[in-house]
């Protein structure tokens, strides 16, 4: 039997209360059934309502689904090592109608609901991971999103990871998503000619450059890839290489070539980003005239679009207006809003203009290898914070990235520091942490994600244990007054979850919006989000605690709880007698029930 709370309008006939159906007739503990109070609220829209049968996704993957298709999510919990044998097949059983990738259906038999990780995890794809069966190392590991810089490697090496991603997604039922990050217009290095790096001592004088170069990189010689360059620094600013990893002193300017004395050594990488610092101060005049997006971004932007990525992450974010500009160009060129735009916050004028930046974008990333150059490092951690809790008060997803296990790249084991990092970023509750180098080149990528996953893991159980529900209140957001119910509603359940130990909020969306904001209470149990196409499912394992299944369902509550239980206890997903609270953006309720 169950409970539920239902919003309803005149314009909307909704199916009043659930009452004791035959699939529902266990007693909720010793509570007799009880009718809630048809609370009816006159608004002239809900949103959904009038449309219970979304349009199918055109992707590819869910092209073969029949109806009941069900599929679930990659990566939400740990996985063993000795799982990993046998995540290999996606399971699809005509008679049953589910398909599901093993290492989240192993997950959720061998340690329940409560295991499942909530953080969510992002891999940087470069040499040491591009292979197909590296990329399914990592998607059984945990990796939620596949990140692509497009600083680094032609468009063909991305299209060939994109399609291997996405195979490995139909193949074996896994729902990781795809972001591209742009190259943006910030000054960088050359290639160094491919080599992978190249050692500046002490001491040594190197030559910065805007010329090309014909044959083999001169020794000492770094291009640059702002033909300005050479006219904009002066004799006495410092040149930072990669945020500050290696230092130089402008000595001399001869023509294109910039003389430089090496301050603080270190290793040179290919493409490696510079900064120049006079008196003290970052130089900025020159990335004022630069534009966020620049030609070749606007390129890469259309072969995103083309290949049918889920989110693009723009470098070097000023302003609103240039995510706008985005977002416009995307709803032009693409199917309406699939691609999500995410804000890299990595430069003093995104940190000025922060909130509206996020109150533009469809999620942010603390960049802190960037940010790191351009203000103190010591007001990193608090610029972090700050991001995080803006993201959180707008109902953005927040991703924390750069050098999180940095010394991973070349080491099999993390420093007690890296791990302290990772938990200060789990335990702020953002949504997803990335690897870079570490995954990207490094020489232990797996390691480094189950580093993340294990962290995770423990320190948001410790979090529950510890009973810190959260007690920030969270601001209102909605504009329309339906929002404004959908917003209660989360909050509401959220509550009624911790409150009454649920072991899981079922969540009905159709465009994800729902999901979000029940993901933005952090609830202390998983939730379960249904929704019915492949690229919103992809989207949403982006978001704290969601695992994200496609299911094809109606405006009918009953009758799609029903065919959720049977699908997923089919499939020893969940068992009888869990308790569970559902929500749903079609018809706005909250219902409380023990699975049958
Ligand atoms: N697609 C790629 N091809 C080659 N190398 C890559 C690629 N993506 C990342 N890398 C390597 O991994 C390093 C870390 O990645 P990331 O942090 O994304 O780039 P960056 O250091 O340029 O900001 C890069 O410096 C580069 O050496
Ligand atoms: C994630 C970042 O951007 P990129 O790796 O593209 O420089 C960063 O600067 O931290
Ligand atoms: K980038
Ligand atoms: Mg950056």
């Amino acid at each position: 039997m169950s409970q539920s709370i239902q919003f309803s309008s005149p314009s909307h006939t909704p199916h009043l209360l659930h009452l004791p159906h035959s699939q529902f007739n266990r007693p909720l503990s010793s509570i007799s059934f009880r009718r809630f109070p048809l609370t009816t609220i006159k608004y002239t829209s809900i949103r959904a309502s009038s449309s219970p049968s979304p349009s199918p996704d055109l992707d590819s993957s869910s092209s073969s689904s029949s109806s009941q298709v069900l599929l679930s999510p990659n990566g939400t919990g740990a996985v063993k090592s000795d799982e990993r044998s046998v995540v290999a097949t996606a399971v699809t059983t005509d008679t049953s109608g589910i398909e599901v990738d093993t290492v989240t259906e192993a997950e959720l038999k061998e340690n329940g609901f409560r295991s499942t990780r909530r953080t969510k995890l992002i891999c940087t794809i470069g040499p040491a991971t591009c292979g197909f069966e590296q990329l399914e190392a990592l998607a059984v590991g945990g990796m939620n999103v596949a990140r692509l810089n497009m600083c680094h490697g032609t468009r063909d090496w991305h299209r060939g990871v994109i399609r291997s991603v996405r195979r490995l997604n139909e193949e074996k039922g896994f729902a990781v998503a795809i972001m591209m990050d742009t190259e943006g217009s910030e000054i960088h290095m050359g290639d160094l000619g491919g080599e992978a790096s190249a050692k500046a001592e002490d001491g040594e004088v190197w030559t910065f450059t805007v010329r090309a170069f014909d044959s083999s990189r001169p020794e000492r010689t770094i291009s640059v890839s702002y033909d300005g360059f050479a006219e904009d620094v002066r004799v006495g600013d410092e040149l930072l290489v990669d945020g500050g990893m290696v230092r130089f002193e402008v000595i001399e300017k001869i023509g294109p070539d910039v003389k430089c004395l090496c301050t603080d050594p270190g290793l040179l990488l290919p493409r490696a980003n510079l900064t120049f610092w006079r008196d003290g101060s970052l130089v900025r005049e020159r990335n004022a005239m630069l534009p966020t997006i620049s030609s070749k971004d606007w390129l890469d932007i259309d072969f995103g679009i083309a290949e049918g990525v889920d989110f693009i992450a723009v470098s070097f974010v000023k302003s609103a207006e240039v995510i706008n500009h985005l977002k416009s160009y995307l709803a032009a060129r693409s199917r309406g809003g699939e691609i999500g735009v995410i804000a890299k916050i990595e430069s003093i004028d995104s940190l000025t203009n922060l909130e509206e930046i996020i109150l533009a974008s469809d999620g942010a990333m603390v960049a802190r290898g960037d940010l790191g150059a351009q203000i103190p490092l010591e007001q990193v951690p608090a610029a972090q914070q700050r991001i995080v809790q803006v993201c959180r008060a707008l109902n953005k997803p927040v991703i924390v990235a750069s050098q999180l296990l940095e010394s991973m790249i070349e080491y099999p084991t993390p420093t007690r520091a890296e791990v302290a990092d990772v938990s200060e970023a789990v335990r702020q509750r953002s949504d997803a942490l990335m690897l870079s180098g570490e995954s990207a080149m490094g020489q232990f990528p797996d390691k480094a994600l189950t580093v993340l996953r294990t962290v995770s893991l423990r320190i948001e159980r410790w979090w529950r244990e510890e009973k810190r529900h959260e007690s920030v209140p969270l601001q209102a957001i909605g504009s329309s007054f339906s929002d404004k119910i959908s917003e209660e509603i989360c909050n509401s359940a959220a509550k009624m979850a911790n409150n009454l130990g649920v072991d899981a909020v079922f969540v009905y969306t159709t465009s994800g919006h729902m999901a979000s904001l029940v993901s933005r209470c952090r609830p202390d149990c998983p939730i379960f989000a249904f929704t019915t196409t492949t690229s919103v499912r992809r989207r949403l394992n982006l978001q704290w605690g969601l695992i994200p299944f496609r299911l094809s369902f109606s405006d009918d509550m009953e009758s799609n709880l029903n065919k959720t239980f049977s699908l997923l206890k089919s499939r020893g997903m969940i068992k009888s007698g869990d308790l569970v609270i559902a929500v749903s953006d079609m018809l706005q309720s909250i219902q409380v029930m023990n699975v049958p």
